[in-house]
């Protein structure tokens, strides 16, 4: 096995990380997107549609961060994601982000239902995981910025560059209400792990408050 993810080729990488989420119940179905920036200007994002669970390498297309052209697909009858919109706005907002992953998890979509109509954030536990965003205080008050969910993907993109464009999100993770979270990173490995640490934080969240 590779040492890390980012040990293999990227599209192997993120069809290793779909079978994996699938199997996890974070891509049920078709549900969730997955990307790797292939350079400063484009990456590599899953074809519209697909069982997340039986991916391989030819369902991934190259698209242009800037214009979300796509330079190259395998399989004519692919389509990018539905969702590419937001991974290219992530790209453009953060030069560092390698990687940016989308699944539908039951406990995020249940933690957004709990927060109020118009909230902007969910508090995160100030637990010891909240080590694997990199913040290192005591007692963090840690916020996951939440965004309203749209029919009009482009809509939730511009929302999400409007916002971070202004203010930078202490995490790099955001989650649209009734929809799912997006986990970026500055590698393929990193983005899993946070997506990990983030489903295992709104779980502990979600437990203790059941306790
Ligand atoms: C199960 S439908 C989910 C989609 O509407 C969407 O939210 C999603 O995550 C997958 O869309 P896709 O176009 O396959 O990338
Ligand atoms: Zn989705």
């Amino acid at each position: 096995m590779a040492q890390t993810l980012d040990d293999l080729p990227p599209r192997a990488a993120l069809a290793e990380i779909a079978r994996d989420f699938h199997a996890r119940g974070w891509m049920a179905g078709t549900a969730g997107n997955l990307s790797a920036r292939a350079d400063d200007g484009h990456f590599w994002i899953t074809a519209s549609g697909m069982p997340k669970g039986r991916l391989d390498e030819l369902d991934f297309l190259l698209v242009r961060v800037k214009d979300g052209e796509v330079v190259e697909r395998v399989r004519p009858e692919n389509k990018p994601s539905a969702e590419t919109a937001i991974h290219r706005a992530i790209y453009a907002l953060f030069p560092a982000a390698r990687a940016c992953l989308h699944g539908h998890v039951v406990t995020a979509a249940i933690a957004a239902d709990r927060a109020k109509k118009g909230a902007k954030s969910l508090r995160l536990p100030a637990i010891e995981m909240i080590k694997g965003f990199d913040i290192w205080q005591q007692n963090p008050k840690v916020d996951l910025p939440l965004f309203e969910n749209h029919l009009d993907v482009a809509k939730i993109a511009r929302d999400i560059d409007a916002r971070f464009k202004k203010t930078k999100p202490a995490v790099t993770a955001l989650m649209v209400r009734a929809h799912g979270p997006t986990i970026w990173g500055a590698s393929l490995q990193q983005a899993y792990n946070r997506f990990e640490i983030l489903e295992y934080l709104l779980r502990y969240q979600a437990q203790a408050r059941a306790r």
